[in-house]
């Protein structure tokens, strides 16, 4: 941007094109007048008579009265002859009244003298001011965050905070946004409504004037029409939520909420003695110290304290502040892994201030959402990470995440990203939250300047917060199960002197209480030890001695070892249930109930209440729980799978009946026909690989045994499912892994499996797309040997008449791989086989899973013209790229490395753009 400044004789000037490095400048508002001083006139140093030059001096000499030596007019501050200045700077506009350190309106309509100073004489000339009919001065009113009011006179009429009332009656605005709040608090509609009733000389500028507003960036065209540039605006709109609901893996505000209210609610008051330490005062006031680390044992209160810490830091922080949370869940496959927690920072990053999405658009836009998801998807992120953290726009920030020790994927990375960042990013501050753990201890240690603080070196405060949580609870107690005051006045002590600081065994024992009545609770107290571990042992020794002990035990053993949390739909295809509980939500919950304080119920799933609770079920108590071992529990998930798949699985399960109907056409119905073996579909080989030391599994995996038995009759229908479920990858990564067992005594299985897995990876890409394909296109063109078509032959389609001719056999080529749009120049194997890398005339180089055939994003761009050759690093860590004009060393060599298995695979690079993946037995 250019600015303009006193020169000291007198005139004003402008500086050269500022990139970086802007000083503090004051801006202006105001309505565009018929004589205003352009670029080029005060480039010249005429146009000073002009009245417009009235408005430049005041802004100057406003300027130098706030201390200020720059300013910046739009009149004169943007060369409109330069088209690409013009956009760049409508585009900026917003940021530029963001950054002023003082914005002056200027009212030409409203007079303010000695005389009139009285309010009455100027508001009504102000309400009625033709500023506020403008289209632009919508953003000048919004972005900056000290404007002020100036007559015609140059007088001072008030400020935006003292006049706000005012305003927000003219305007309509909301006075959050009038007071600096993130816009995007604002739905789309309501934004749209603020422009409506304001005009603009040129009829595109009313859409282009909320640019800012909605944080978008688009190319300028004048002449295309209002209406036009309205939907380009929208379109645009359309594309950043689509990014933010891509990059949404699930709100970490709404995991928060859940949280807390899974947990009893946060009880108010219970946390602010932890803003009265020196260790969290110093963190906030030392502006040298980034990191607090709060550590203690389970149950010590860590992730409420935390919850209240983001309460009162949402209450206390400058609004401009950035404050970005996650919550850790090791119970949770979505939200136990270091990618998930930089999405879910990222994704309240960007909510709070839209503008810094473009460090995320730069890749999204061309990879969409596997960017997010792919094996890369930590490099991609962490990248992302750190180029919004090292942003010269961002305001200071505020990182707060809990439960470091249940990211139970990647948490080494996750430490070392923090550690790293904290130097290249010193306006961002940091609270973080787990137990005791060395290893997190050492992940820390190379970070200086840190405080930490530990739960159990405070234990007078937490104890005294403890107190206050069991006063709260026994009152609740106390009234849901009508104590009198001798039964309260005993709960109160037992408690309070058994607590040793841990709300947890406080929150298990009222739990634990509820379902005692009244008269029998004093005597039955001092059941409850003292102590997590024990508490839990005294539970289960309950649950062993109820009715229905052999049903909660299983419950439990299964919930300990299920790879995702499980929903009541599914959970009673691996337990017996009471013959009428099926589909009766609330008889489920009844009966999980009866599992004692370990596992609660959100949204119809099922989990542990706590990760200490798994902990000792799968640890101290795991001869109760799995009296005949872990791999029992995963033989009887696997064999009931196989039970339970065939009386759901079939052909067009949902009804779709045209073979056409794609993925995302589908729609769901609630319960959707495949909600009871949802989790069977996508575990059951990963539970018999659990089990295989158990002797059944032998029988199982003969040719007359259930697995054969279940893949003769129901594979594709099973396919067509992984297709509906949107996993056909993580299917096809099941068929192998189940190809790597051994089946030396069961000729037909192997050779079933082996021909399922040609099968799927052949026709990944279709059935991906179209559930039902996997019974047209897939098997009609299926090899005649193909033992996948000879099964299901009766399933293609009766109208396919005439079928085409097609091989005896699967021939050499596994599969083949779209995605260049030019020819195919070079391919190589990756050293240990699992990946390719492919390079085109397209420009692009691309990988892919070689298990799957799936492609990897992002594709590496930089070339601009034709890749001629690729290949790996002997270590598999880097690939080199050629390009023949430019004469590069290709060091390494190209690989073309036998993968463990069987054939020797080899890629063909091809003058269509298809890679033909193949093998050629040895
Ligand atoms: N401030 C609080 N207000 C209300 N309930 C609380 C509070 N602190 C703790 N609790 C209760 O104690 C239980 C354990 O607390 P929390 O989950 O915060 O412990 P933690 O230290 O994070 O445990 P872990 O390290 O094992 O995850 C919660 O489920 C809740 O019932």
């Amino acid at each position: 941007m250019r600015l303009l400044y006193n020169n000291g004789d007198g005139n004003i000037s402008l500086t050269k094109f500022l990139e970086n490095d802007i000083p503090k400048y004051a801006i202006l508002s105001h309505t565009w007048e018929e004589e205003e001083v352009t670029f080029e006139e005060l480039q010249k140093g005429i146009g000073t008579t002009k009245t417009g030059y009235a408005k430049i001096r005041f802004c100057a000499e406003q300027a130098k009265r706030d201390g200020l030596q720059y300013f910046w007019v739009d009149t004169c501050c943007i060369d409109k002859s330069n088209s690409a200045e013009l956009a760049e700077a409508i585009n900026s506009m917003f940021r530029w009244y963001r950054m002023s350190t003082k914005c002056y309106v200027y009212l030409s309509d409203v007079s303010r003298t000695p005389v009139n100073i009285d309010r009455m004489a100027w508001e009504s000339a102000f309400r009625k001011s033709r500023w506020f009919t403008r289209g632009w001065t919508l953003q000048e009113l919004i972005a900056p965050t000290s404007v002020d009011f100036f007559s015609k006179e140059s007088n001072r009429i008030g400020s935006k905070r003292s006049l706000e009332q005012q305003i927000h009656e003219i305007t309509g605005i909301p006075k959050m946004a009038l007071q600096g709040a993130y816009l995007s608090q604002f739905d789309d509609k309501e934004r749209f409504l603020w422009i409506q009733p304001r005009q603009t000389t040129v009829e595109e500028d009313k859409a282009y004037s909320l640019l800012g507003i909605f944080d978008v960036q688009m190319p300028l065209r004048y002449g295309e029409g209002m209406a036009s540039a309205f939907k380009r605006l929208e379109e645009e709109i359309d594309k950043l939520n689509k990014c933010l609901q891509d990059l949404r893996l699930s709100d970490p505000r709404d995991d928060k909420s859940r949280i807390e209210e899974t947990k009893g609610g946060l009880l108010e008051g219970s946390y602010l003695w932890i803003l009265e330490t020196s260790d969290f005062r110093q963190w906030r006031n030392n502006p040298q110290t980034w990191l607090l680390w709060i550590k203690g044992d389970p149950g010590k209160g860590k992730t409420m304290l935390l919850c209240g810490i983001i309460n009162e830091l949402k209450k206390s922080l400058p609004k401009s502040t950035l404050l970005s949370y996650f919550f850790c869940q090791a119970t949770n496959s979505q939200i136990n892994n270091a990618t998930a927690v930089l999405r879910g920072l990222i994704y309240l990053l960007v909510n709070e201030q839209p503008a810094l999405i473009s460090h995320v658009r730069k890749r999204y836009d061309q990879a969409g959402k596997a960017l997010f998801e792919d094996l890369n998807s930590w490099v991609v992120l962490s990248e992302m990470f750190t180029n919004i953290l090292q942003d010269p726009n961002l305001k200071s920030t505020c990182l707060v995440v809990d439960a470091l020790d249940e990211c139970e994927v990647g948490l080494p990375k996750l430490l070392d990203l923090i550690v790293q960042i904290s130097s290249k990013s010193p306006q961002t501050k940091w609270i973080v939250s787990s137990r005791n753990w060395p290893s997190i201890e050492k992940g820390f240690n190379r970070a200086t300047q840190k405080a930490s603080m530990c739960l159990e070196l405070n234990e007078k405060s937490v104890s005294a917060a403890v107190s206050t949580y069991i006063k709260s609870k026994v009152n609740w107690l106390a009234e849901r199960q009508e104590y009198d005051i001798d039964t309260r006045d005993a709960v109160q002590r037992y408690l309070s002197s058994n607590a040793h600081g841990t709300f947890l065994w406080v929150a298990l024992v009222c739990q634990e209480l509820t379902s005692i009545p009244g008269w029998e609770v004093e005597e039955t107290l001092s059941a409850f030890p003292p102590g997590l571990n024990t508490l839990y042992m005294r539970i289960i020794e309950q649950i062993s001695t109820s009715r229905t002990a052999k049903r909660c035990k299983s419950i439990l053993a299964v919930v300990a070892v299920i790879h995702r949390p499980i929903t009541l739909d599914e959970l009673p295809s691996f337990v017996d249930m009471p013959p009428r509980s099926s589909g009766n939500y609330k008889a489920l919950a009844e009966i999980i109930g009866h599992c004692g304080s370990f596992l609660t119920i959100r949204d119809r799933t099922v989990t542990f209440v706590h990760q200490s609770a798994k902990d000792f079920l799968t640890n101290t108590a795991v001869d109760i729980v799995f009296p005949s071992g872990m791999p029992d529990t995963h033989y009887a998930i696997f064999s009931r799978s196989l039970q339970v798949l065939p009386t759901v699985l079939q052909r067009d399960v949902y009804s779709l009946r045209a073979p056409g109907t794609t993925v995302s056409q589908v729609e769901q119905a609630d319960p959707a026909p495949l909600a009871a073996v949802r989790y069977s579909c996508l575990y059951w080989i990963d539970h018999l690989l659990e089990c295989q030391s158990r002797e059944e599994l032998i029988g199982d995996l003969k040719d007359s045994g259930i697995v054969y038995s279940f893949l003769r009759q129901y594979f594709l229908y099973w396919l067509e499912a992984l297709s509906l479920l949107q996993s056909i990858s993580q299917g096809i990564v099941m068929i192998q892994k189940l190809e790597d067992l051994q089946f030396d005594k069961s000729p037909g299985l192997s050779a079933f499996i082996q021909d399922a897995r040609r099968f799927a990876v052949s026709n990944r890409s279709i059935i991906e797309q179209a559930p039902l394909q996997v019974y047209c296109s897939a098997l009609v063109f299926a090899p005649e040997n193909s033992i996948v078509r000879k099964a299901f032959e009766k399933c293609i389609p009766s109208w396919i008449q005439t079928k085409p001719r097609v091989e005896t056999n699967w021939n050499a080529m596994l599969q083949v791989l779209e995605g260049h749009t030019d020819a195919v120049t070079s391919v190589a194997f990756s050293p240990d086989g699992k990946q390719i890398v492919s390079g085109s005339w397209d420009g692009t180089v691309r990988r892919w899973d070689a298990a799957t055939g799936q492609q990897l994003l992002p594709a590496l761009e930089g070339h601009t013209d034709e890749v001629n050759s690729v290949a790996f690093s002997p270590d598999g860590k880097q690939i080199v790229t050629l390009h023949v004009s430019e004469n590069w060393l290709v060091e390494g060599t190209t690989n073309l490395l036998l993968l463990p298995t069987r054939y020797r695979p080899t890629c063909e690079a091809t003058w269509g753009g298809i890679i033909a993946l193949g093998h050629s037995t040895c």
